[in-house]
């Protein structure tokens, strides 16, 4: 499922009406009827209806669906919210038929007096104000509608394409907007609707195909299992560890090791054949005791000597797959050519993870090295701000424009993590992940994830199905290992989850 800009959509209505030649009104009815189908699947019996209708085609699919709500016998009084006089072509066709039905109350003549009155007394309300056409704040008299629709907490409220008030692109709400309990979009789903806060305003949702026909393909995706070729996780009875990879995770400082087990006890989960964890000189000895499956090295603070002990060697020596950089890594002197030795000689895929990705915030220029390996970066918003040498909160308003910016500009994949994961890619396309849930905001999610990732790259899976695999399924085992959308688990569970979840999304 691709999701599109407004400026895609208003790109896609024009070269469906005008290219295509399928009329604006085809669609318009369309649109209509799709969402009084979604109205009626809820509501079987006739309601009393509000349809708030505004000036632009938004309002034109409220002319369709007031008209199809009185001929299935619903008491339905309609508000329109400015000139009739002013009504886009395709939106008077509707209008002049939907006044063979049922009266029309202009808001401007008649105060809102009457209007709050009819709030206060219907059961659904149809917000056909503003979709995708919205600019700015809202102007009045849309802005008091707006609040007065929000204070109507008994009556059901379904938004035609968009709740009012949001910005499709951005998700920002403007001023204020209608908190919609369902909302049903035509072609495509917007941005808004994985984007904070907006995506707190559509309620649930469903994308109708209206017959709209895209003249290029969009650059964004919404993450799902046909996205990736699950015959890439099938084991033949055949199969030996070889066949499936060897991980090293580097990571585990003083008093983090656990995060380098998460990682690894990930891995293994996900198919890995080897794991090794490696550790600062000085730590192997507890994590030995603390693992089974995985292997552990330690490397010496000072890499530069190609002796047995040191990174270096070990890397040339041994055959990797994929590596992962980063958890629990900590931050300790030198590190900046430590990492920069690492990644000159590094060629296998290789995932900068926590402080790995704080060391390259410190220190960007280390892009700037020979390095052959495709880099993959797993920010959360926090360290993706330091990235960027800007605040959180601004990453946060801003996430699918600065994952783009910052996979095109480095060339790395990036995986912005948090409510909606978005994966960018160098060469400009993002893909939304829509999985996951609360219970995996906490330490060691994280880590999880990144094993997850190096999993599939260890073996052999391309990196745009690793990521996407990952992404998704590690957001799948946070649902599946809570049964209450307000539960919290261990990461234990998630881990426990992972099995299951692989299983139902594989073969
Ligand atoms: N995508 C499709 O295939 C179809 C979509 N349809 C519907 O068309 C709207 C988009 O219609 P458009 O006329 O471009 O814009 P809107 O109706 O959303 O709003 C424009 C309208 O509102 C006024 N306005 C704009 N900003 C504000 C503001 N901040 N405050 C108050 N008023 C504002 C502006 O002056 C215009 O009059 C899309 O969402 C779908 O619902 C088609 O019906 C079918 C095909
Ligand atoms: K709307």
């Amino acid at each position: 499922m691709y999701l599109c800009t407004t400026e895609e959509m208003r790109e896609l209505d024009r070269y469906t009406i005008e290219t295509i030649g399928i009329p604006g009104t085809v669609l318009m009815e369309r649109a209509g009827l799709a969402v009084t189908q979604a109205i009626l699947s809820r509501f079987p019996l006739p309601k009393r209806a509000i349809v708030l209708i505004g000036t632009g085609n938004n309002g034109g699919d409220g002319w369709v669906i007031a008209r199809h709500l009185c001929q299935s016998g619903w008491e339905v009084k309609a508000w329109l919210l400015g000139d009739p006089s002013k009504l886009p072509a395709d939106a008077r066709c509707f209008y002049d038929a939907y006044r063979h039905f049922g009266s029309v109350s202009v808001l401007s003549a008649q105060g809102m007096d009457g209007l709050e009155s009819d709030l206060e007394d219907t059961e659904v309300i149809v917000d056909a104000l503003l979709g995708t056409g919205a600019k700015d704040g809202l102007r009045f008299p849309i802005d008091q509608v707006v609040q007065k629709v929000n204070q109507c907490h008994r009556a059901w409220t379904i938004a035609v394409d968009l709740p009012t008030g949001v910005n499709a692109d951005t998700g920002k709400v403007m001023d204020q907007a209608i908190y919609a309990d369902y909302t049903v979009t035509f072609a495509y789903p917007k941005w808004a609707f994985y984007l904070y806060p907006g995506a707190d305003y559509v309620g649930d949702w469903d994308v109708v195909e209206i017959g709209t026909v895209l003249p290029v393909t969009p650059k964004v995706q919404v993450n799902r299992p046909s996205l990736w070729d699950k015959a890439l996780c099938h084991r033949s009875p055949w199969s030996h560890k070889g066949r499936f990879g060897h991980l090293l995770v580097i990571g585990g400082a003083d008093g983090m090791l656990g995060a380098v087990r998460m990682a690894g006890a990930a891995a293994y989960r996900c198919g890995t054949g080897k794991v090794t964890l490696t550790v600062p000189q000085g730590n192997e000895q507890s994590l030995k005791g603390a693992v089974m499956q995985e292997m552990v090295w330690s490397w010496s603070g000072d890499d530069y000597f190609a002796d047995e002990s040191s990174l270096s060697y070990r890397l040339r020596s041994e055959q990797f797959s994929a590596v992962v950089i980063g958890p629990g890594l900590g931050r300790f002197p030198g590190e900046e050519k430590w990492l920069g030795h690492l990644l000159e000689q590094i060629e296998h895929p290789v995932i900068l993870d926590a402080d790995a990705i704080n060391i390259l915030a410190d220190h960007p220029h280390l892009l700037d090295l020979k390095i052959a390996a495709p880099l993959i970066c797993t920010p959360h918003p926090g360290e993706m701000a330091r990235l960027l040498r800007t605040t959180t909160q601004d990453v946060e308003q801003r996430r699918n424009e600065v994952a783009r910016e910052y996979a095109m500009s480095t060339g790395m994949v990036v995986v912005l993590k948090g409510r909606f994961t978005i994966i960018a890619f160098p060469d400009g396309r993002q893909v939304v992940n829509p999985s996951g849930h609360p219970a995996l905001a906490k330490a060691g999610s994280g880590d999880v994830l990144t094993g997850m990732i190096g999993a599939w790259l260890a073996q052999g899976v391309s990196i745009e199905e690793a990521v996407l695999m990952a992404v998704y399924l590690h957001g799948k085992a946070g649902e599946h290992s809570v049964t209450s959308a307000e539960q919290s688990v261990s990461v234990d569970e998630i881990l426990a989850a992972l099995g299951p979840v692989i299983q139902q999304y594989s073969f």
